[in-house]
């Protein structure tokens, strides 16, 4: 069997540190493994497969010799480095938005739209967390019915602003637990202990910010759906890590609770989690404290939208996934695993 010479650039991050441990974890075909960063964290080592990695300072020579780099760095950083590696003759699947509405660049959720790997030209693009954690469960639905609008409320965790907004958040629950003055925020906007923050990214079009545009423009492109209709608010909330949304569809086609169910639980991807009736809340329903470090959307609350006034073709679900695995290091590990194929 073939064994791949992969980099990560930004593996000492929140989403970096995950792809070492999904590499071992999807039994990735790794001959020989560099691990990127900054110059602060050269030197530093990694444990993989039984040894131990040495961090490298990120600099354009460290790709020569590299068949897989997986990006897991700011926008900025993707944008000046990962066309070196690809001149160097390697595959990027980068985790930023820099290149994914890139018309040359497919934009790929493997359960989803893995036929796209076939035309990228170097690089392919990792889609945004909430994308990936929202349109998982979409999908097997939009196949039944043809999804035309998506309302979407988001529960995103504090580790969704990478290694600083989870450290921001636990020294804030700690200052909390102590009785002291809660520490200035730095990598939020506002206090996030015992506070909810309806602001991810900066403000663009119709007062929408750049995390709710994403999951209109990234969805379009990942569906193959150029109309589809997206209204999306993204809020930051005090979870450390794993991701939640209230997602309402509604249907050109009508589509039964029964097929939805159905559809559902037989997609790949997702973990139906769905029963009224359970004796614990962990069984009754997805929590992002139980989808936190696996790797499947869990789905439930399943119900018809009774605001439609056709709602034979209104849904509405809420799901949880950990996004810095599945929105992130598991998809883009996924995605390097099939160019292995
Ligand atoms: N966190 C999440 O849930 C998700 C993140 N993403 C995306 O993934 C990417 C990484 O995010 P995340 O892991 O959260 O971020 P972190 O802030 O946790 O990590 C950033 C990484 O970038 C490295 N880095 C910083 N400066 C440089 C430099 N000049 N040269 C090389 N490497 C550098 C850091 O290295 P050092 O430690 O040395 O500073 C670190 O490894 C971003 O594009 C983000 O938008 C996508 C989906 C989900
Ligand atoms: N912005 C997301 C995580 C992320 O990094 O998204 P993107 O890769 O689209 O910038 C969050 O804070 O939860």
């Amino acid at each position: 069997m073939k064994q791949y010479t992969v980099a990560i650039l930004g593996a000492t991050g929140a989403v970096g540190t995950q792809m070492v441990q999904c590499l071992e974890e999807q039994n990735f075909p790794v001959g020989k493994l560099k691990l990127l960063a900054s110059a602060r964290s050269a030197g530093k080592k990694v444990a993989f497969a039984g040894g131990e990695v040495e961090i490298e300072e990120a600099r354009p020579e460290a790709f020569e010799g590299c068949d897989i780099v997986l990006g897991a760095v700011d926008d900025d950083i993707a944008r000046d480095m990962l066309p070196k590696a690809v001149e160097a003759g390697a595959v990027v699947v980068d985790n930023s938005h820099a290149f994914r509405l890139d018309p040359d660049v497919p934009l790929v959720v493997p359960e989803i739209n893995a036929e796209d790997i076939s035309w990228h030209h170097g690089i392919i693009a990792n889609p945004n967390c909430a994308t990936i954690i929202g349109l998982v469960p979409t999908w097997p639905l939009h196949k039944v019915a043809g999804v035309t609008r998506m309302i979407v409320s988001t529960y995103q965790a504090a580790s969704g602003a990478g290694a600083p907004g989870m450290a921001e958040l636990e020294a804030q629950i700690a200052a909390m637990g102590r009785g002291e003055a809660i520490p200035e925020p730095r990598a939020f906007a506002a206090q996030l202990v015992s506070n909810l923050i309806p602001q991810i990214g900066g403000f663009k079009e119709e007062g929408y910010t750049s995390e709710e545009m994403k999951l209109q423009n990234e969805g379009r492109k990942i569906m193959h759906l150029p109309e589809l209709r997206v209204n999306c608010t993204c809020v930051r909330v005090p979870v450390l890590r794993s991701h939640s949304e209230s997602v309402t569809l509604e249907f050109e086609r009508d589509i039964t609770l029964e097929e939805a169910r159905e559809a559902l639980a037989a997609a790949p991807g997702v973990k139906l989690v769905d029963d009224r009736e359970a004796a614990s809340a962990h069984d009754r329903y997805p929590m992002p404290i139980d989808t936190s470090d696996q790797d499947l959307i869990w789905v439930g609350r399943l119900r018809r939208d009774i605001s439609n006034p056709n709602t034979a073709r209104g849904i509405t679900f809420w799901c949880c996934g950990d996004q810095i695995r599945k929105g992130a290091a598991t998809n883009a590990v996924q995605i390097a695993k099939l160019l292995t194929e």
